[in-house]
């Protein structure tokens, strides 16, 4: 069987051979991946979460540190900034209709399939390495009844099953920095229609700072992943018929996330990291939106 041939349910039982041994590490730390501060966020609501959040931080909704339901209301803030992010993702892909498809180039648990589904009525579909990842989020496609809208599938990025120019739009929410990116954009660029809009967020280094720093090195070595260099994704969409429309530097509005969860009991240890490459200008989280031409 090929991925091609997948469908919803059995999409967690295929376990296809994956293209290089790093992909292999990968679906299996996403396939081995339960941090509370993941799970607890998406229980709020139901919509689950591997990116970072953007916003101020509404304090009046996290009352007083005494109160019994503090860090209740804690989790709840840290998910509304996590979904403040993917719906300033989504509202970045431009005017798409119910009959469009969309592509979620590394889906993880589904959060923002579902976002994009609620607000356009369209179908999307996602991939990502890890069968326990596509399982979850197909199952939750159908605890609410969107499975023939919403579907995740076990494929690698960089090879997808989806034909030319089928889709409307695509995007990487925070999963770009797995893949070499020069592969990543034409593939992008081929399951796009010409006119059809690509977005990232995602967190980079900065080349201003001259090379990774420290703190970047830690995020690699904390995720097994390779952060690019701002510079590289402008040259690899440049290359690959993805023109720029939007370039937004995210890092003011992603500091007050960090700075909450840092005082959360959810801690995973790399917030440090986080805040000091934002602080210091090594690091930067942005939103790239590009036309494909
Ligand atoms: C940090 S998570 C982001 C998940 C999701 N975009 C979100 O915002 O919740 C990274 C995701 O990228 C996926 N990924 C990494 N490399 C991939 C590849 N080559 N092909 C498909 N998915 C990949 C992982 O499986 C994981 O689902
Ligand atoms: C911006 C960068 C460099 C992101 C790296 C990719 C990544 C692991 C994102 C968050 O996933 P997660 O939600 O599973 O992480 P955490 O457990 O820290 O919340
Ligand atoms: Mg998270």
């Amino acid at each position: 069987m090929t991925s091609t041939e997948l469908t919803a349910a059995d999409a967690s039982v295929f376990i296809p051979n994956p293209a290089t041994p790093y992909q292999g590490d990968i679906a299996r730390y996403w396939d081995g991946e339960a941090r509370p501060v993941n799970l607890r966020l998406g229980d709020v609501d139901g919509l689950y979460h591997h990116h970072y959040g953007i916003g101020e931080v509404d304090h009046a909704a996290l009352g007083d540190a005494n109160d019994s339901e503090s860090e209740k209301k804690l989790i709840t803030e840290l998910h509304r900034l996590e979904s403040a992010q993917a719906e300033l993702l989504l509202e970045h892909l431009g005017d798409i209709g119910r009959d469009d498809t969309l592509v979620d180039a590394g889906c993880g648990r589904g959060g923002s399939m579902v976002m994009a589904h609620q607000r356009f009525g369209c179908k999307v579909e996602g991939v990502t390495l890890s069968a326990k990842q596509a399982e979850f989020a197909n199952r939750r496609a159908g605890e609410l009844h969107i499975q023939d809208h919403v579907r995740a599938r076990v494929c690698n990025m960089l090879s997808t099953p989806f034909e030319t120019g089928q889709a409307a739009a695509s995007w990487n929410n925070e999963s770009s920095m797995y893949v070499d990116l020069h592969d990543l954009f034409a593939e992008h660029s081929r399951i796009l229609k010409v006119g059809g809009r690509y977005v990232t967020i995602t967190g980079c280094w900065n080349p201003r700072y001259g090379q990774p720093s420290k703190w970047v090195s830690q995020i690699n070595a904390h995720f097994e992943c390779n952060i690019h260099s701002r510079r590289e994704y402008l040259r690899a969409m440049a290359d690959n018929r993805l023109v720029p429309q939007a370039v937004i530097d995210l890092t003011p509005d992603t500091l007050p996330y960090w700075e909450l969860r840092a005082t959360s009991s959810l801690v995973t240890g790399i917030e440090e990291a986080f805040i000091n490459s934002y602080r210091d200008g090594s690091f930067q989280y942005v939103l790239i939106a590009a036309d494909r031409v």
